[in-house]
C-alpha cells in the first residue's frame, strides 16, 4: 500500500489561455507515470476531455493494462461538466477525489484543469477536508497567464465573456470581471507560466512580465513557454513537479544537467531556458531546510524544488516540495535497512548556481560529514 500522499498539480488561468494545450504536452511526453487527470468543462461541450483523453495514464501501448484495470470507466480523465469547479467543490470535486484516494495504488499524479472562469482557492482549500488530506497533497497551482492578451490589455476591459458564459451556467455563483479573476489566480500562483510567449514582442513580454510581477511575491515565478515545451519532456516534467522525488527522477534531472554543461548547451527557444541541479547533504534539521529553502526560493530564479531529507533520529524519510510560497513536508517511508540516511533535492530553476545553492542548504545539516 502506498504511504505517501498522490501530489496534485492544479492547472488554473483563463479560457484560452492555453491550459489543454499544456496538460495535453504532458500527457503526451511522459511515459511510465500514471496520470489521473480532472478536467472542468462548464459549457464546453467534452472538447478539453477530449483532447486529453486516451493520453491519461500515457499515450503508449505499454500503459493500457494500467489503463484498464485503473480507470475501467473513464481513461482516467474525469469531467466535472456540472458547473464551474469552484461553485461545485463540494458537490463535484470531493467525490471525484474520493474516487481517486480510494484508487491511489494506481495513480502517481494527479493532474487538475479548472475551467477558464474558476477561482482556485475554494478548490485548494478542498484539499484540507482530513478523506482528502490524508492522501493526497497540492504539488503546485500553476496559473496559465494569455500573453499576447495580458500584452494587449484584455483583462482590463473585456467582461463581456464572463456575461456570456455566466448566463450560459447557473451554477456559476461569482460574477467576476477578468480583471478580477486574473487577480484571483494569480494571488493563489506558486508558479505563473505565460503562454504564447511566440506571439509576443520584446516589449510586449516586458509589460506582461512587469503586471504579473506587480501582483505575485517575490518567490512565485514566472516563466514564459510556448508550444516547443511539449517536445522536452525531462524539463516539462520537472516543471509540473511529476515524480521529481523519486530516486529515478533525481538521477534523470542530474544526468540531464551534466549533459546539458557538457556540451555548452544553446537554446534560442522562445520559452525560458530553466535547468535543474541535485544537490546532495547528510541528515538535516527539517526546520532549518524549510528555512534555508524559503530563503532560496525568494533570492534566486527557482521554480520549485523537490526531494526528500533524512532527519535525525526519525526511522521515516521526509519528502520535501517547495514552489512559489508554498513549502510542504511529510514522511512518506520507513528508511530501508540497507539504506544510507541522505537528503536529496532537485532544484529547477534559471542561472543556477549549485555551489551557491549547496552552501546555503549545507547549513540545515545536523552533523559535519567523517
Ligand atoms: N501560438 C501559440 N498558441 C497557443 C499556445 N498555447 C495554446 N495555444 C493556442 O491557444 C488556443 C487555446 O488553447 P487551450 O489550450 O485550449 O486553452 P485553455 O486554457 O485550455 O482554454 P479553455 O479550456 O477554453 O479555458 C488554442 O488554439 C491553442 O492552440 C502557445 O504557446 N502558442
Amino acid at each position: 500500500m502506498k504511504l505517501d500522499k498522490i501530489p496534485a498539480t492544479v492547472v488554473t488561468g483563463f479560457l484560452g489561455s492555453g491550459k489543454t494545450t499544456l496538460l495535453a504536452g504532458i500527457l503526451r511526453q511522459i511515459t511510465g507515470k500514471r496520470i489521473a487527470v480532472i478536467v472542468n468543462e462548464f459549457g464546453e461541450q467534452d472538447i478539453d476531455s477530449s483532447l486529453l483523453r486516451g493520453c491519461a495514464l500515457g499515450c503508449d501501448e505499454g500503459s493500457e493494462e494500467a489503463r484498464a484495470s485503473a480507470f475501467d470507466e473513464d481513461g482516467g480523465i474525469f469531467e466535472l461538466a456540472n458547473g464551474c469547479i469552484c461553485c461545485t467543490v463540494e458537490e463535484e470535486f470531493l467525490p471525484v477525489m474520493k474516487k481517486l484516494v480510494a484508487r491511489r495504488d494506481d495513480i502517481d499524479h494527479i493532474l487538475i484543469e479548472t475551467s477558464g472562469l474558476a477561482l482556485p482557492k475554494p478548490l485548494v482549500q478542498a484539499f484540507n477536508w482530513p478523506e482528502v488530506r490524508q492522501h493526497c497533497t497540492v504539488d503546485a497551482i500553476i496559473t496559465v497567464v494569455d500573453g499576447p492578451a495580458v500584452a494587449a490589455g484584455r483583462y482590463a476591459s473585456d467582461v463581456d465573456q464572463v456575461e456570456a458564459q455566466r448566463r450560459a451556467d447557473d451554477s456559476l455563483d461569482h460574477n467576476p470581471s477578468l480583471r478580477e479573476l486574473l487577480d484571483d489566480q494569480l494571488s493563489a500562483a506558486d508558479l505563473v507560466l505565460v503562454s504564447k510567449s511566440d506571439l509576443l514582442s520584446a516589449d510586449e513580454r516586458q509589460r506582461v512580465e512587469a503586471l504579473v510581477a506587480d501582483k505575485v511575491p517575490a518567490s512565485v515565478k514566472t516563466l514564459f513557454i510556448d508550444p516547443s515545451l511539449a517536445d522536452d519532456p525531462a524539463r516539462l516534467e520537472a516543471l509540473m513537479g511529476i515524480g521529481a522525488a523519486s530516486e529515478e527522477g533525481i538521477d534523470r534531472i542530474d544526468n540531464h544537467h551534466d549533459r546539458h554543461h557538457a556540451e555548452g548547451a544553446h537554446h534560442d527557444h522562445a520559452h525560458d531556458h530553466f535547468d535543474g541541479v541535485v544537490i546532495r547533504l547528510d541528515e538535516v534539521d527539517a526546520e532549518a531546510l524549510e528555512a534555508r529553502l524559503a530563503e532560496l526560493l525568494k533570492a534566486h530564479e527557482i521554480y520549485r524544488a523537490k526531494g526528500f531529507a533524512a532527519i535525525p533520529g526519525k526511522p521515516m524519510r521526509r519528502v520535501i516540495q517547495a514552489v512559489g510560497e508554498r513549502l510542504d513536508g511529510y514522511y512518506d517511508r520507513l528508511w530501508a535497512q540497507d539504506e544510507p540516511r541522505h537528503t536529496e533535492l532537485v532544484i529547477i530553476g534559471r542561472s543556477l548556481d549549485r555551489e551557491a545553492l549547496h552552501a546555503t542548504l549545507t547549513t540545515a545539516e545536523t552533523a559535519t560529514p567523517a
